[in-house]
């Protein structure tokens, strides 16, 4: 199974060298070369299968001969040991014909950790088999950063460096990188946004010397084996409602663009979807282009779902790259349009072929907040803002089908957002126990001004391939 480049100009390679560059050497996101395909009937077979076997399968199609099945097979088996659900992604019902998908019973408390704690495992793996070290460096608004240390913690093979926007992450998701106290694990808070953090790191990648130098990786969902794991809840939640007989739709919390991506690969694959909802909170840059045919940034606004606080969506790449019949020149085009311009037009017929899969919907502040608040009082159901974005984003699909089932993906534990959740319900939502201390360990994090050689200069002060 090859991957090859959106922008169609860095060599495809296998899904191992994929999982270790992170982004492309021309900049642009590895797909794979052609979607593989599952049956109805395999897919049906999927229906009262344990998730870690339905991953094996899904996740064997996206490998391919890179990883032995037995490496695999043990490596999936590993990472969902350690969920506090015994169905690792379980399915809740909320109203007639809307589920929640919950998809954070792992280690760090949000869906980053399905995908990430299997990461932790395969580049280990990889690297391992090729003697090699590497470094790698993430951005987060919260979550990616704390499931990623959790995963990478102690590795001998690798450094991690987790970059995070000062001040703009809950006190919980700091907490989870900053107290990991692990000689391999290195937390920097800098003052700017999310994407700023996130160009830093593509910034790094596109510095040919120092991504050399430090044998750089990622583990944002820039990197296509954070996504091809996260396409495995897609199926599992879908046959559970019915499928393949059954056509169901999901509605996605989303920032990055990368879980609701993750939905895209498993329609691809064979999985029918009806639709896919993209749920914005008032950083609504996605409801807007979908509506528009205009990708416009405008300046971050906090919210109370800051993981979702996100300008520069980066796995819309991925989707225009499909949506322009994975033609790289014209994806080429619509990114230097937006790095000089800061905005793109998308082209009437790829923005129709969106459109007939993809709805979209923002929700401000005040919606999610009565959301929280409506689903408390008629269930006593306690959800975090960024699942109150899906779940409110997934009423409206049920308003125009309401004959369709509606999955919303709730994407973190409300006690990682206790303020908003408290203020919404009124609950104040409790740590898990291997949390419970939290608050009272101690932390350890860098400052660095929003400045490439800065964040380079820490770096190769610390990485340990350096000093070999
Ligand atoms: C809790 C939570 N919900 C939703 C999202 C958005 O997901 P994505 O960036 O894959 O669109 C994030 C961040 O990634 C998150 O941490
Ligand atoms: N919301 C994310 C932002 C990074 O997204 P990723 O999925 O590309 O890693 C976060 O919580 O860090």
């Amino acid at each position: 199974m090859l991957h090859i480049s959106t922008r169609g100009e860095a060599p495809s390679i296998g899904f191992s060298e994929a999982l270790l560059t992170g982004l492309a050497r021309d900049s642009g996101l590895y797909v794979p070369q052609s979607w593989p395909q599952i049956s109805e009937t395999t897919i049906k077979g999927f229906a009262g299968q344990r998730y870690a076997d339905v991953a094996k399968q899904v996740l064997g199609r996206l490998v391919g001969d890179d990883i032995a099945p037995a490496d695999l097979s043990r490596m999936v088996e590993e990472a969902y040991s350690g969920f506090r659900h015994k169905a690792i992604c379980p399915l809740v019902q909320l109203d007639d014909n809307l589920f929640l998908l919950e998809l954070f019973h792992g280690p760090t408390l949000a869906f980053k950790d399905v995908a990430m704690q299997l990461l932790g495992k395969l580049m280990d793996h990889v690297l391992k088999a090729k003697g090699h070290r590497a470094t790698i460096v993430g951005a987060t608004s919260g979550d990616t950063g704390s499931a990623a240390v959790e995963a990478f913690k102690g590795l001998d093979q690798v450094d991690i460096f987790i970059l995070f926007p000062k001040g703009r992450v809950s006190e919980v998701q700091r907490r989870q990188m900053t107290t990991v106290d692990s000689p391999n694990v290195h937390t920097i808070a800098v003052d700017g946004t999310f994407d700023d953090c996130q160009a830093l790191v593509k910034a790094m990648f596109n510095h040919g010397a120092f991504r050399d130098q430090v044998n750089l990786s990622g583990v944002n969902s820039i990197n296509w084996a954070r996504v091809a794991a996260q396409s495995v809840y897609y199926f599992t939640a879908a046959v559970a409602l019915g499928s393949p007989a059954r056509k169901v739709s999901f509605s996605v919390p989303t920032g990055n663009f990368g879980d609701i991506f993750a939905g895209w690969a498993a329609k691809k694959m064979g999985l029918p979807i009806e639709r896919l909802m993209i749920g914005t909170n008032a950083n609504d840059i996605l409801a807007r282009t979908l509506e528009t045919g205009s990708y416009e940034i405008r300046g971050v606004v906090p919210t109370t779902s800051p993981s979702m606080d996100i300008q520069i969506s980066s796995n819309f790449e991925r989707l225009l790259f499909d949506a322009y019949g994975r033609d790289p020149e014209a994806v080429r085009n619509t990114m230097a349009q937006l790095s000089q311009a800061g905005s793109f037009t998308i082209a009437p017929e790829a923005l129709a072929k969106i459109r007939s899969e993809f709805s979209a919907q923002a929700v401000d502040e005040k919606a999610v907040a009565e959301e929280m608040a409506t689903v408390r009082n008629e269930t006593g159901y306690i959800l975090d803002p960024h699942s109150a974005v899906g779940v409110r984003a997934a009423r409206e699909l049920l308003r125009t089908q309401p004959e369709v089932p509606v999955v919303a993906l709730s994407t973190a534990h409300p006690a990682k957002f206790p303020d908003a959740v408290k203020a919404a319900t009124g609950v104040s939502p409790a740590l898990p126990p291997h949390l419970a201390d939290l608050l009272d360990r101690k932390e350890k994090v860098s400052h660095v001004e929003n400045d490439l050689t800065a964040v380079e200069a820490l770096i190769k002060d610390r990485a340990r391939i350096l000093k070999a």
